[in-house]
């Protein structure tokens, strides 16, 4: 058994969707990135490539590439799932908390997590996902961008 951990970034910017363990969350503000920016995905991928031992993210979906331009983290997602089955890689289980002062995220969660559960062919209750304030301090309490941070529990699987 192997554990990872992913943690990101992105800012919060004009003319862009909030889009969060693919769903869109309706606010005045976006997450700017070369793919649809969904800070939470990216977190849950790095988790799982670190406990492969098996890079990151920028590594296997560089952002000069224009295959990744506006695409869905969820489909780079099932991506990385292949890749740790192709490994014999199988998930344990994710937990996630999405750090951002605004919007509410709490009549989100659910969606994200049956999103992020099914495009890692995985049951909804193996994947966690929670949502936090920083109490108005730093970078995320200021509004200037949303984080999130990952782990992910993987085995080998039968061969
Ligand atoms: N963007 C957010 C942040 C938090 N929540 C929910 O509120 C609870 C309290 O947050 P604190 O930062 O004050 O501890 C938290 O446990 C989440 O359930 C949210 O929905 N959206
Ligand atoms: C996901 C990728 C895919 O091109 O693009 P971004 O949406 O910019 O995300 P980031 O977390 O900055 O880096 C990984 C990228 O390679």
């Amino acid at each position: 058994m192997r554990v990872g951990i992913g943690y990101d970034v992105h800012r919060l910017v004009k003319g862009r969707s909030l889009i969060l363990g693919g769903v869109e969350i309706p606010y005045h503000l976006g997450l700017e990135g070369h793919s649809d920016a969904d800070v939470l995905v990216h977190a849950v991928m790095d988790a799982l490539l670190g406990a492969a031992g098996a890079g990151d993210i920028g590594r296997h979906f560089p952002d000069t590439d224009l295959r990744y331009r506006g695409i869905s983290s969820l489909v780079l997602l099932k991506q990385v799932i292949n890749l740790l089955n192709a490994r014999h890689w199988e998930v344990g289980n994710v937990d996630a908390v999405i750090i951002a002062q605004a919007p509410k995220m709490a009549p989100y969660i659910n969606r994200m997590r049956e999103n992020i559960a099914r495009n890692m062919f995985m049951a909804p209750e193996q994947v966690n996902v929670k949502a936090t304030t920083t109490e108005k301090l730093g970078f995320a309490g200021r509004g200037e961008g949303i984080a999130a941070q990952a782990v992910a529990c993987i085995y080998q699987g039968q061969r």
